[in-house]
């Protein structure tokens, strides 16, 4: 039977541009969705990855140049830069990363039409334009790649002026003198670190008692007291009961009480409230419904390795299939999804991937940590490399970090890697490649890594481990073990 295409991808974030690129690479003609009348990219190159990132450089840079050669300068930095600025280089970014989608679209004869795409039935998406007009497009395959967009407030309203979200933030035209960030999430820790760069006082409060509870306790540890240096404030385990701007005292008041203990009512003053409580998948009114596709309570797709949903010629990748919602992972599922509906094998991806916070300094980690590990019953041993005693760390003045390696004692086969500090989002690469091959921590001492370099935290990390197995015996123990029996 002839369709249209083969396979239509509704969507153009990370997910369905990968999609569409392998699909072209495999010879397969591509039609992407895509509701944004300009742009191309989603969350991730207009509203999420890439603008807030880029933003975060902006501020990071003012923050090196003042800590480097500015100590004696008492003026804060929002009373020397521009938000203009700033934004004006987060806009050249991302223009340059949607012209870059857009020409590997144009170059690799994928076709792109606008407009919000619907399902009609398993091999057909009906596509309206902004100005109303309907065109139904028919392919082999689907692939459901819309993404997420922000949950809202029920006790206030997002005004895009004095409360603001994850699109209002990237619009900001002056930088706050304070700004209290409800979320605890990555996205609250990440903000709450570029403003506090920009000289902003920070606040930060939020529904969790505990917030990122997936990190290593030694990681957040290092975390909590560079958020206290930073004064950063926190207040975890509250319930915000209203957000309201006071036009007598011209400040924005925000209302909480302690979900525990002193109950009493607190109130924050501030200029802006930025609000990150999460985001929900964008899987209603795309027409799942008509092909019996259900989603779980939360609204997100189920669907197996291959990114194939219970219909057959129906794919999901991304933000709506759930965990681990990130642009990385949506790459490689998208990706996945083009090698699935056209039978061409893929390399097995391994389960662990490796989880980038861009909090400043940055945090990364990939496989076990310290404390699950001994909970499971492991018999591991960790190594810690502090980035004060790293030469490149010195030079560069990003003393502040811990790089550290959980490993099995017996084998020192390499099971985690954990770090804070700068870079660690490129850092985790190298213990990413070491457990991935299956690895242990003695690569790093037997091979010769150039100096100075922040890689070397991994060298200064296996030696602390490797020693602290030897003094503990256990090598001479199996040795002795192992003549014993031989
Ligand atoms: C502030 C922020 C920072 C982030 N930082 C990082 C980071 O540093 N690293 C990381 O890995 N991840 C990060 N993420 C997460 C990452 O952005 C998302 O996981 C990723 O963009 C999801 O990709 P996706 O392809 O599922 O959808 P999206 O990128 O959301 O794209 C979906 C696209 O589908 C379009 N669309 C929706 N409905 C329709 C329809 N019916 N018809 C046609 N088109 C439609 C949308 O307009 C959009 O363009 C961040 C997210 C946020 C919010
Ligand atoms: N560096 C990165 O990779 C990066 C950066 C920013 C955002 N993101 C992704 O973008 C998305 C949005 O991030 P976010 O931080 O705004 O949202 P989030 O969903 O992680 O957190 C939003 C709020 O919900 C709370 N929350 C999260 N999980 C919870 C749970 N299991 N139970 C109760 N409360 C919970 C958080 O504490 C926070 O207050 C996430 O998928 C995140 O992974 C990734």
């Amino acid at each position: 039977m002839s369709r249209d295409y083969d396979v239509i991808i509704i969507g153009s974030g990370p997910a369905g541009f990968s999609c569409a690129m392998q699909s072209s690479k495999f010879d397969k003609r591509a039609l992407v969705v895509e509701s944004h009348e300009k742009y191309l990219g989603g969350t991730w190159i207009n509203t999420g990855t890439v603008p807030s990132k880029a933003l975060r450089e902006a501020a990071k840079t003012i923050l090196d140049f003042n800590s480097q050669f500015n100590k004696e300068d008492t003026q804060k930095p929002y009373d020397r830069f521009k938000m203009e600025d700033l934004l004006q280089y987060k806009d050249e970014i991302l223009e340059k990363e949607n012209l870059r989608a857009k020409n590997d679209l144009i170059k690799n004869e994928v076709d792109v039409v606008r407009g919000f795409g619907k399902i009609v039935d398993e091999n057909t998406v009906e596509v309206e334009t902004h100005i109303g007009t309907k065109q139904t497009y028919t392919a082999k395959y689907i692939l459901i790649c819309t993404g997420s967009s922000p949950v809202n407030p029920d006790k206030f309203e997002i005004d895009n002026d004095k409360i603001l979200d994850y699109k209002s933030i990237l619009n900001l035209t002056h930088i706050p003198r304070r700004l209290v960030i409800i979320g605890t999430g990555v996205n609250a820790l990440e903000y709450a670190t570029t403003f506090s760069a920009l000289g902003t006082r920070i606040t930060i409060i939020g529904e969790r008692e505990e917030f990122l509870t997936f990190l290593d306790h030694e990681v957040k540890e290092h975390l909590h007291k560079i958020l206290a240096e930073k004064n950063i404030r926190i207040h975890p385990g509250v319930t915000v009961e209203d957000v309201n701007f006071n036009p007598l005292n011209t400040t924005t008041e925000v209302r909480f009480r302690n979900k525990k203990g002193d109950k009493r009512l607190q109130v924050i003053e501030t200029e802006h409230v930025l609000y990150l409580e999460g985001r929900k998948p964008n899987t209603d009114k795309i027409g799942l419904e008509k092909v019996g596709i259900e989603t779980d309570e939360r609204g997100f797709i189920h669907v197996n390795d291959s990114y194939k949903t219970e219909v057959d010629t129906v794919y999901a990748a991304g933000d709506v299939v759930g965990f681990p919602r990130l642009a990385s992972a949506s790459f490689s599922q998208g990706r996945l999804a083009a090698c699935s509906m056209f039978g061409i094998p893929a390399l097995e991806t391994p389960d662990q991937i490796p989880y980038g916070i861009y909090t400043i300094p940055e945090i990364s980690n990939i496989g076990i940590n310290e404390r699950d590990a001994r909970e499971k019953g492991l018999d591991v041993t960790v190594g810690r490399a502090y980035f004060k005693n790293n030469a490149k760390a010195d030079m560069t003045n990003q003393d502040e970090g811990l790089l550290k390696l959980v490993f099995d004692t017996e084998t020192l086969k390499l099971l985690g890697v954990h770090i804070i500090g700068e870079q660690a989002s490129n850092l985790i690469h190298l213990g990413q490649a070491v457990i991935s091959y299956g690895g242990d921590v003695r690569y790093f001492i037997q091979h010769v890594m150039n100096y100075p370099t922040l890689s070397e935290a991994y060298k200064i990390a296996a030696f602390n481990g490797v020693n602290r197995v030897y003094k503990a015996g256990v090598k001479y123990k199996n040795i002795l073990e192992n003549n014993n029996s031989g």
